[in-house]
């Protein structure tokens, strides 16, 4: 049976990518203090840069806000000088990890096979692996994005990829940071082959895995977006620097 949206729990995360010095520790606490544990509440989290990923995790031990990291290595430990591996993040607190976000694909070469080792090595290490995944501008025009999107989902998955170790980030390239986003009809017609993916893969459990969307998600956006179907929750960039903003997306998932 295809779980409906209302099923699956929503998450928001923020990914604040390299900004951040410990002064933006008092954004996490008020995001932190404005969050309920009502069942009906999205899960929330915060994937600061790797050098607040401890103190943003003791901030927010025993409450709603979860904490993740925005890169992995593959492997668990060795000579590979400045990386952190999976284990390394989990020791922190972190209970997440984005990985093959389309900055890091572009600025450090991570093709989807690199990408498939670091989700990989999330998972031996009990987090979450968030997979990020969308289309160029030029691959849009040029009308393959359902291709490379498929491609991409499909080699970055790992074969024991379920609901609760995995999240995919769909984040069309060319929405990141520019104030544009697709059509709501784009968004859904994608997120639905996300989906079928998904559940021609893993089965039930492919059915329950959450699809983010992500690419300038706003407050004056992301009620729509988050309301379209199997949009399961945003990943947002510039939006969840400030604990106002993030917040204002937070509650648009009600
Ligand atoms: O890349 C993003 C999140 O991972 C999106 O960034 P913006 O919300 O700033 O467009």
């Amino acid at each position: 049976m295809t779980a409906t949206a209302k099923q699956i729990r929503p998450l928001i995360a923020g990914n604040w990518k390299m900004n951040g010095l410990k002064s933006a520790l008092a954004e996490a606490t008020a995001i932190r203090d404005a969050l309920t544990t009502d069942p009906g509440a999205p899960e929330v989290m915060i994937c600061p840069p790797a050098t607040l990923l401890a103190p943003l995790a003791d901030l927010t031990q025993g409450s709603p806000l979860a904490v993740g990291a925005q890169d992995c290595h593959a492997a668990p430990s060795g000579a590979h000088t400045g990386d952190i591996s999976a284990e390394m993040l989990r020791d922190t607190g972190a209970t997440a990890v984005i990985v093959g976000h389309s900055e890091r694909r572009a600025d450090h070469g991570e093709i989807d096979r690199i990408v498939l080792g670091k989700a990989t090595a999330a998972h031996r290490a009990g987090l979450t692996a968030i997979v990020c995944i969308g289309e160029t501008r030029g691959q849009r025009e040029a009308g393959l994005t359902l291709d490379v999107v498929g491609r991409q989902l499909a080699a970055s998955l790992p074969e024991g990829a379920g609901d609760t170790n995995t999240v995919v980030a769909y984040e069309p390239v060319w929405a990141i940071g520019t104030g544009l986003t697709p059509s709501n009809d784009d968004v859904a017609e994608v997120h639905a082959l996300i989906r079928r993916d998904l559940e021609a893969r893993f089965g039930a459990a492919g059915s329950r895995i959450r699809i983010l969307y992500g690419g300038s998600v706003k407050p004056t956006n992301a009620r729509e977006l988050l309301a379209l179907p199997n949009v399961n929750g945003a990943l947002v960039g510039g939006a969840s620097l400030k604990a106002a903003d993030f917040l204002a997306i937070v509650r648009a998932t009600a």
